[in-house]
């Protein structure tokens, strides 16, 4: 019977990986980010990711170029569950030669459990605590497209940290497109007798703040690659105003000597 022993001077058993909620949270999800980053970019969902047309005016110049030009190198995606955050980025972060974070997934891994376990054995406010240093993280990082969970941006702290760090583009759908793609999945907080009614109210409830993001884009009945090519169109049109405006101030100034 293998009782697991050892030999004396041969290597011990390597401990579970996570015995439970590590103890050292920024350590730890300095450890896993690194990790992520070094592993070849995995599609959040393989089925359906589609190559992009290249269609859109401000795409198709750099095309097939091999050269990547690119209107920002950081940008996190938001919104409400379902609405398409984690495959819609995953393709950003392909289109502009970025990383790509899903701080869900980097939870899990810093945690060594699913989202739904982390809510049930661990509660929700430490999933929120886990997020918080997560988003202080990524928000350092250089040439990454973030894709947080439905309710990172909810929270005052975390909105802030994001917003001073760069575009937050919020996806959003209605409440029945939302629960059409959530219905097979275990999201925790829609685990509910009536998931469209709590749809609808959480929804309701977390709109206003949704509507502080810096650019918004409908996802509902659209492919993601369309809603990828909004997404870099809209974002070449904010980086462009963000220069005008920066550069403002000094053609005021020449103007005047002039
Ligand atoms: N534009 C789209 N058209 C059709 N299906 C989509 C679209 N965008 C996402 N989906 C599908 O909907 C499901 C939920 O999408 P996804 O996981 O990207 O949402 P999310 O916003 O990251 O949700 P969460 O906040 O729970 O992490 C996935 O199966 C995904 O493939
Ligand atoms: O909207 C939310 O609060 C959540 C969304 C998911 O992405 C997960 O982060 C988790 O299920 C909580
Ligand atoms: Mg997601």
């Amino acid at each position: 019977m293998d009782l697991g022993l050892t030999e004396p001077g041969e290597a011990a058993p390597l401990p579970p990986a996570h015995d439970g909620p590590p103890t050292d949270l920024p350590g730890c999800v300095e450890r896993e980010l690194q990790a992520l980053l070094a592993e070849p970019a995995e599609p959040p969902d393989r089925a359906f990711v589609t190559p992009l047309t290249g269609e859109s005016s401000r795409l198709s110049p750099m095309w097939g170029t091999g050269l990547i030009e690119r209107p920002v190198d950081w940008v996190a995606l938001a919104g409400f569950m379902g609405t398409g955050k984690s495959r819609v980025g995953w393709e950003l972060s392909r289109a502009l030669a970025l990383h790509f974070v899903d701080t869900d997934k980097l939870i899990t891994r810093v945690v060594g459990k699913s989202i739904p376990e982390v809510f049930e054995q661990e509660g929700e406010s430490y999933f929120r605590s886990c997020e918080a240093e997560v988003v202080h993280r990524v928000s350092r990082l250089d040439h990454a497209v973030i894709s947080l969970g439905g309710g990172t941006f909810i929270h005052e702290a975390n909105r802030r940290t994001l917003l001073e760090r760069g575009p937050v583009v919020v996806l959003w759908a209605t409440p029945e497109t939302v629960y059409q793609r959530t219905k097979h999945s275990d999201r925790p907080l829609l685990r509910a007798e009536d998931p469209l009614g709590r749809i609808r109210s959480l929804m309701d409830e977390r709109e206003g703040v949704y509507r502080e993001g810096t650019i918004h884009v409908h996802s509902d009945g659209r492919p993601s690659e369309e809603i990828v090519e909004e997404i870099i169109e809209r974002l070449w049109n904010w980086s462009d105003a963000a220069h005008a405006w920066a550069e403002a101030p000094e053609a005021l100034a020449d103007r005047a000597a002039d």
